[in-house]
């Protein structure tokens, strides 16, 4: 059935109302008020215990994406009033001299938490370098400790995304208790850690997970099912809005650079056809402006976490 001919669905509320658009969740918005309660939680710890959160971003080599990710890094880190490091490598730079630099900051009395942004180049391995970072200092959860510690609902840091995530459907009041969620990809990153944080038991989690990836054999039929639909698969405008059940929760990690304006200004697009999925889903975040801002909201939470933790801040 194509619908060539069939008038535009329509769908009602419980009132009889017609629901025109999705309700957005706005990450930036949400962002913005977590980062003014951290920022007043810095001035607090700064003036009773003299200490500030030190966070050091690691970036390896010149990809502009992740220079304008580590960038977004540092300024939110120096809003907050944190001590903040950026530590620029060249893409050439050896295994063994990356590992030396992590351990300079494992020991480093001023860091709370180190970021080592990803993808680093191909000649140097990424387990290994995750395996060095000190886990009571990475801030990101990437390390197989923190990863582990995620699986038997035990984290000390939480994966920034994933709880970022979290954190919009439980602002959003988005019932998750009992929900089907389905997740869109399985990266070690996104997909898998949401994956695993949702059907934990808890707030904000509590649900039926089902996770999709490129061998799923009808990515559709499980998009259809799901009450909330978190997608992170990397591929502009996948998700179309005739996948969607109406009045779904659609969340959509996919950050994806479709151009530049004249002034150079990258234009984004999610994993979801945003313009199709507002008319079905009740509620939708908007790429920008939803999950990423929430990202890096959530890497600040976890350094100031690191350093109340590293200086025994029990409050
Ligand atoms: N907003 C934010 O803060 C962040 C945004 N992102 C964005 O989210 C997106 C995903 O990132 P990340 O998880 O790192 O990406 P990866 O490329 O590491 O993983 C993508 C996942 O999606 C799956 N996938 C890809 N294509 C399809 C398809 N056609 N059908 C079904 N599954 C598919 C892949 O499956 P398989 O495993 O089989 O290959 C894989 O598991 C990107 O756009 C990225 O830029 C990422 C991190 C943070
Ligand atoms: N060690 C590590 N940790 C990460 O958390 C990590 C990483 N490596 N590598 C790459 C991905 C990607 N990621 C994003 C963070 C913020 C936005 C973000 O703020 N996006 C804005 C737009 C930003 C822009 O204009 O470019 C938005 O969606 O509104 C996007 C993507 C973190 N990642």
């Amino acid at each position: 059935m194509d619908g060539g001919d069939m008038p535009p669905r329509r769908f009602f509320c419980r009132k009889g109302e017609e629901i025109m658009s999705a309700k957005l969740i706005k990450g930036a918005e949400v962002a913005k008020e977590i980062r003014a309660e951290l920022k007043e939680e810095v001035q607090r710890i700064k003036e009773k215990y003299g200490v500030e959160p030190g966070l050091v971003t690691i970036l390896v080599g010149e990809n502009p994406a992740s220079q304008s990710y580590v960038r977004a890094k540092q300024k939110a880190a120096h809003d907050l009033g944190f001590y903040s490091v950026q530590d620029n490598q060249p893409a050439d730079i050896s295994e063994e001299a990356l590992l030396a630099l992590i351990d300079k900051y494992n020991k480093d009395p001023k860091i709370d938490g180190i970021l080592i942004q990803l993808p680093l180049p191909k000649h140097i391995n990424e387990n290994k370098v995750l395996y060095a970072i000190d886990p009571g200092k990475d801030v990101d959860a990437f390390h197989p400790f923190n990863v582990g510690k995620l699986m038997i609902g035990q984290p000390d840091y939480l994966p920034c995304t994933p709880a970022g995530i979290q954190e919009l459907l439980i602002r959003s009041g988005t019932e998750t208790s009992g929900a089907e969620v389905v997740v869109v990809g399985r990266s070690n990153i996104v997909g898998k850690p949401i994956a695993v944080m949702m059907m934990q038991k808890g707030p904000g989690a509590n649900a039926t997970v089902t996770v999709c990836h490129t061998r799923t054999k009808d990515v559709q039929f499980h998009t259809k099912r799901a009450d909330i639909l978190i997608v992170a698969a990397g591929v502009t405008e996948y998700v179309k809005g005739d996948w969607i059940k109406p009045g779904a929760v659609v969340i959509d990690v996919g950050v994806n650079e479709v151009g530049r304006t004249a002034d150079g200004k990258r234009i984004l697009k999610g994993d979801v056809a945003f313009d199709e999925a507002k008319e079905v889903a009740s509620a939708i975040t908007p790429v920008p402006g939803g999950v990423g801002p929430m990202t890096i909201t959530m890497l600040m939470k976890n350094t100031v976490r690191a350093c109340k933790v590293h200086n025994n801040i029990k409050e």
